[in-house]
């Protein structure tokens, strides 16, 4: 493929496409804007682009264009970038958490001659920014969500599928409405929850300074996205308001309702919420990447001594199995490790159960 792609916004996820377009198609020229000049240097030193754009008039010469910026960001660039002579068929994208502002004003804005626009939103991501966390691969195996609104943008979409076949997800089309209330309860409102959980952490902080030392475990586990982006996820919820604002008085009345359980001291009502929350969470697709990304998990009970990570993974070494992540579960640290082992396949993950049992002795447990 001999076409010109201009990515605006070199961070997590531009830089992550950038790298997955590359990597299936050498020849594509990569062509990086960003406001950031530090951004921009370190994006051309990682090689994650070909070349670096002076300005957006480096619109007018690509096929692609691709927004990769902060919501509010991507609506005042669509705005300036309309105002350019583009190439009459290029086909405009964008990387944004939120669809509905955005595709309505790409719909309005590229018309005709002015090429076309397609709303895109890879469903995968981290709390982590930035070009230097941009992966080839962060989006394999996800959802990646197009938002085609006429039948000029459905066929854009599809040759968009096809420059983007790199990044190894799994396309669907939503309607733009359909994709901001799906996001808003499986990612922007759980993205509020976490950190409201660590803003009632911080409190108690003030007058209980243990707090902070002995939050692990799970609620590590369910304030991770707390971490996030600020400025981020400031601006989705300002584009994602309407959606917000139902899903608030939702879980206000499923609040009242767990707390009126608990007042009328009911057992079975409490014991039946927790087991159909986990007969659903328990049966969400866990293999493959989506909303909730999949590993393979090997949980590893080992005793707390020195020397003990490199011994379990000179083991699977010695069989060539190689691991893509490793942990000490924080809440047994110091009574017992509990080291999380996570694989590329199952396959993988097998093998090590069975290195570890045969040649440690440690019990392996799985978790899911
Ligand atoms: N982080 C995630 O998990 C995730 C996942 C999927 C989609 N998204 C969406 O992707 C987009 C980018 O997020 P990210 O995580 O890559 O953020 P990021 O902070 O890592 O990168 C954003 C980049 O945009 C640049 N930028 C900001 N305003 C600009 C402007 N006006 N002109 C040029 N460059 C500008 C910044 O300098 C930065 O390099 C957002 O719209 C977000 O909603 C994020
Ligand atoms: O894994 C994370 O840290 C994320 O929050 C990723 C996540 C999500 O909510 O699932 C965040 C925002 C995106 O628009 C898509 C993915």
């Amino acid at each position: 493929m001999q076409k010109s792609v201009l990515i605006l916004g070199l961070g997590l996820i531009g830089g992550s496409i950038a790298l997955s377009i590359k990597q299936e198609y050498p020849q594509v020229s990569i062509i990086g804007y960003d406001r950031d000049e530090n951004t921009l240097k370190a994006a051309k030193k990682l090689g994650v682009i070909d070349d670096k754009a002076e300005s957006i008039v480096a619109a007018e010469e690509a096929d692609y264009i691709i927004f990769s910026t902060p919501v509010i960001q991507t609506l005042e660039l669509m705005n300036q970038i309309s105002t350019l002579s583009l190439k009459r068929d290029v086909i405009i994208t964008d990387v944004g958490s939120t669809k509905g502002s955005i595709a309505a004003e790409g719909e309005r804005l590229f018309t005709g001659s002015n090429g076309v626009f397609v709303g895109g939103h890879p469903m995968a991501g981290s709390h982590k920014s930035g070009v230097t966390a941009a992966r080839a691969r962060l989006f394999e195996n996800a959802f990646y969500i197009l938002t085609p609104t006429s039948k000029e943008s459905a066929e854009a979409a599809e040759k968009l599928k096809v420059l983007l076949k790199g990044t190894n997800a799994h396309f669907i089309d939503l309607d733009p409405q359909q994709h901001d209330s799906l996001t808003g309860v499986i990612s922007h409102f759980p993205h509020v929850i976490a950190a409201g959980l660590v803003r009632q952490a911080e409190i108690l902080q003030e007058s209980q300074p243990l707090t902070s030392r002995l939050a692990a475990g799970g609620f590590r586990d369910i304030t991770r996205i707390a971490s996030s982006n600020p400025a981020m996820w400031r601006d989705i919820l300002l584009q994602n308001k309407e959606e917000l604002l139902k899903l608030f008085q939702q879980w206000q009345g499923e609040m009242d309702y767990v707390r009126t359980m608990i007042e009328e001291e009911d057992a079975a009502k409490i014991y039946t919420y927790f087991l159909e929350a986990k007969q659903f969470r328990d049966g969400l697709p866990v293999k493959t990447k989506g909303a909730i990304p999949a590993f393979y998990d090997l949980y590893v009970d080992v005793p707390d001594y020195p020397g003990i990570i490199s011994e379990i993974t000179g083991y699977l070494a010695e069989e060539e199995i190689s691991i893509t992540n490793i942990r000490i579960i924080e809440t047994r640290e110091e009574i017992y490790g509990v080291l999380r082992l996570s694989f590329q396949s199952e396959a993988d993950r097998m093998r090590a159960q069975r290195c570890i049992e045969t040649k440690a002795k440690y019990d392996t447990f799985f978790m899911e």
